[in-house]
């Protein structure tokens, strides 16, 4: 039988409008609507599509959406700046930095900048650190995404052997550390791995996250896998595809993803959670 299909999609659009109805709260609440800034430096032509959905799914659930769209040669400098701005205005809730950023401009800097209790990407130092140490804050959406899958299909996790393919900051990392801390037993691939096909075929939960189509044969996956690809990789006929073979893995796998409609909504949903995660935070500091 072929695997079960994980719909992305559909589990992003219910989140989205249950989060539509408490952002409705909030606001009733606190007289003002969550606020996200959506800052990006250059012309990359896919991070110009993620963001304008970003910014999209933000006004359609009744959020505040701030956009800076800055140009390629901005100096580090001047983002800097406009981070400490941000930081320090009341009607934005999250600061979203799209990446990648312009070679000349350092990730690990201008992120460490952004003030952790508005960094809805989780990726400051600070986030990861209480991630690590399970104690609760922003966490990186992707990763947050995949979680909520696997518990929206009840897939089990804890005891599992995993194995994630990719070790980013954006995914890999965060993920492995999310399925460590569900009980599950997991392996980091990356580029210096020796024997990839020998780990992935030992996996009974796989994720990968390398953005190299057909990376994964669907042969190498075990029979009865669960199988995430966070993959997105668009060909020059302007489809999309996932890291792993889907057509093949899916004879094999319980449970896949498929790209585009998988792991990809999800990441936007789990931004605009972290975005009203954030807006309750801050109010709630702000309250004697
Ligand atoms: N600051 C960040 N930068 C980047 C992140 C991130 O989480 N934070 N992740 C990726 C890109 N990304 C969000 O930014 C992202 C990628 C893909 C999708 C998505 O919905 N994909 C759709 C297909 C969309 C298409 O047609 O191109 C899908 O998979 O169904 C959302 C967000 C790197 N940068
Ligand atoms: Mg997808």
């Amino acid at each position: 039988m072929p695997a079960r299909i994980i719909d992305g999609k559909g589990v992003a659009a219910a989140l989205r409008t249950a989060l539509a109805a408490r952002t409705a709260a909030f606001t009733a609440r606190h007289g003002r609507p969550p606020g996200l800034a959506v800052l990006l430096v250059g012309s990359d032509a896919a991070s110009h599509v993620y963001v304008r959905n970003k910014r999209r799914a933000c006004e359609e659930i009744g959020m505040a959406s701030f956009a800076h769209d800055l140009p390629a040669d901005t100096r580090e400098a001047d983002l800097l700046i406009l981070i400490d701005r941000l930081n320090a205005d009341p009607a934005v809730d999250g600061i979203l930095l799209q990446l990648p950023l312009p070679d000349h401009i350092q990730p690990e800097v201008v992120l460490e900048r952004i003030d952790p209790a508005k960094d809805v990407d989780g990726f400051h130092p600070y986030n990861i650190g209480r991630l690590a140490q399970r104690l609760p804050g922003l966490r990186p959406c992707t990763p947050r995404g995949i979680m909520r899958l696997l518990e929206h299909y009840e897939i089990p996790v804890r005891g599992q052997d995993a194995v994630v393919v990719g070790a980013s900051n954006i995914v890999g990392r965060p993920v492995a550390l999310e399925l460590l801390l569900a009980g599950a037993t997991v392996t980091i691939c990356h580029r210096f791995t020796q024997d990839l096909k020998a780990h992935v075929e030992r996996a009974q939960l796989l994720v990968v996250a390398v953005g190299k189509p057909g990376l994964i044969p669907g042969d190498w996956i075990a029979p009865g896998a669960t199988v995430i690809d966070v993959g997105i990789n668009r060909l020059p006929d302007g489809s999309l595809r996932g890291d792993v073979d889907f057509d093949a893995a899916r004879q094999r796998a319980a449970w896949i993803t498929p790209v585009p409609g998988g792991v990809g909504p999800m990441t936007i949903a789990l931004l605009l959670e972290n975005t009203l995660a954030a807006a309750h935070g801050r109010c709630t500091a702000q309250t004697p």
